[in-house]
């Protein structure tokens, strides 16, 4: 890695051009630079121009790391292999190798990065709604707005090759994006729309079949998810989605990923690992229930959800697996004994947190596959789930229900786990949500749940909710 002072990004693109040709390989030449406060949301909308199909948004739900994308300076992807995970790992060490940081500072959060996910299962049969979206796909964003601890910076990353010319006006463009970012309004706007099941019935059957395998042995908890349909008049705006999640969902990360006409879209509540330096840090959540229309009746749910067998147990088996992924990988491992209740505005989870320190160099994305699916979205054990889920699943979840989220040249980042989300095409939405099933599971009771797990992006889409009472 070289280091050079700030300066015009084009001399800097002409050194990464030149070397590029010295060593055959393409170089990164990457800028970070503390700007003034920007809304991230218009950072997001001032690049619907010229990058629209190719931005990236993410906010974790503390909001000390919010990250927006905007263009592609490289792509990385990997469809078919059996080794994604490691894949993704390699090709990207490969490409920061030789990277120019053209500044002397880069904190967390900054510089290069990729912005990405993977699918939830790449043998399950595929159909077209998710072409765009590849078994695994990283993009690192042309240009980059990072909100971290308060502090607003733009890292600008070009990759330079053998061939390229240095023609590209990027300090103008540059500017030109930050100005508008300041000016424009978004506007929520409430459209009327149609909602269509699909195929509850065939759920409800689906899940009493999983509840059986239960019963008999076969598995120990099996997530079954289903899907609604959304069609507007008009086509859906991506910055008033994520503008209302942003309002109805602090609790959540909040994640955009637009490629080409589709936008992978939602706001998880649940993590699946972080890491900074050498810590790891992971969340099992899985039990639920609604919220309370007053404190009182909210506090005795939530009492409810914590002594209540069929959800502990859903709960416990995420633990396990957990616990043991971190185990293997990490030493000083810390986690409460109970779980606690992580509330958002339409439901409530049990939620037990695991740190733990990173033993002999385990990296972000060895950790990623380790967990990924955990039972909170696959189930127990892992491959019988996972089999079990394509026999009985009646669509394709691409990335519903997957890992998605960032990693840094230091091997610093962190993954979500893509739940409460929608693939927004044109003027259609499809949405996603599933439930545990142990052996106590009732069909018409999971129904309800992924009722009021709908409701989050039912809401951001700016439409009439559809209201459950159990
Ligand atoms: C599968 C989803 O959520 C998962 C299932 C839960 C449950 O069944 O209680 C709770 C949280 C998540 O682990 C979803 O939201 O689609
Ligand atoms: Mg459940």
């Amino acid at each position: 890695m070289v280091m050079i002072q700030q300066g015009s990004m084009k001399a800097y693109i002409q050194k990464g051009i030149n070397r590029s040709k010295e060593m055959s390989t393409p170089i990164i030449v990457s800028r970070v630079r503390e700007i003034k406060n920007i809304d991230p949301l218009l950072f997001f909308d001032a690049g619907k121009k010229d990058y629209l199909g190719e931005r990236t948004f993410w906010a974790d739900p503390t909001n000390q790391t919010i990250m927006v994308g905007l263009g592609k300076a490289y792509t990385i992807k990997n469809d078919g292999s059996t080794n994604r995970f490691g894949r993704i790992e390699s090709d990207w060490k490969r490409l920061i190798k030789n990277q120019i940081v053209v500044d002397n500072y880069a904190p967390y959060g900054t510089g290069p990065l990729l912005f990405g996910g993977f699918s939830f299962d790449p043998l399950k049969d595929k159909t077209g709604l998710w072409d765009r979206f590849s078994d695994a796909q990283f993009v690192l964003p042309l240009f980059m707005l990072s909100i971290i601890d308060g502090k607003t910076w733009l890292t600008t990353n070009v990759v330079c090759q053998q061939d390229m010319d240095n023609e590209c006006e990027i300090d103008l463009i540059e500017d030109t994006l930050l100005t508008a970012a300041v000016k424009i309004q978004i506007r929520t706007e409430e459209f009327p729309f149609e909602k269509t099941e699909i195929e509850p019935v065939k759920w409800m059957d689906s899940v009493k079949e999983a509840a059986k395998n239960v019963r008999d042995g076969e598995v120990e908890k099996i997530v079954l998810a289903r899907e609604i349909r959304v069609l507007f008049s008009q086509s859906i705006k991506t910055e008033s989605v994520l503008a209302n999640l942003k309002e109805q969902q602090p609790m959540s990360y909040l994640f955009a990923f637009e490629n080409g006409e589709s936008c992978f879209i939602g706001a998880s509540p649940e993590r699946l690992i972080k890491k900074e330096k050498d810590e790891f840090l992971t969340t099992c959540l899985a039990g639920s229930i609604k919220r309370g229309k007053t404190q009182s009746e909210d506090e005795s749910l939530a009492n409810e959800l914590l002594s209540d067998q069929k959800n502990l147990v859903e709960h416990d088996v995420v633990v396990q697996m957990i616990k043991e992924a971190m185990q293997g990988a990490c030493t000083e491992i810390t986690s409460p004994n109970e779980p606690g209740i992580y509330k958002m505005r339409d439901i409530q989870h049990l939620f037990t947190p695991v740190s733990g320190r990173s033993k002999d160099g385990v990296s972000l994305l060895e950790m990623v596959k380790k967990l990924h699916p955990t039972p909170a979205l696959g189930g127990q054990p892992q491959q019988k789930a996972i089999e079990k889920i394509r026999e009985l699943e009646l669509l394709d979840r691409g990335w519903y229900g997957s890992p998605i989220g960032w990693i840094d040249a230091h091997d610093n980042g962190e993954f979500a786990v893509a739940i409460r989300s929608g693939l927004l095409q044109g003027n259609e939405a499809y949405l996603f949500a599933g439930c545990g099933i142990v052996g106590d599971s009732e069909p018409e009771s999971e129904y309800n749940e992924t009722n009021i797990k709908f409701k989050p992006m039912l809401s951001a889409l700016g439409g009439k909710i559809n209201e459950v009472d159990e």
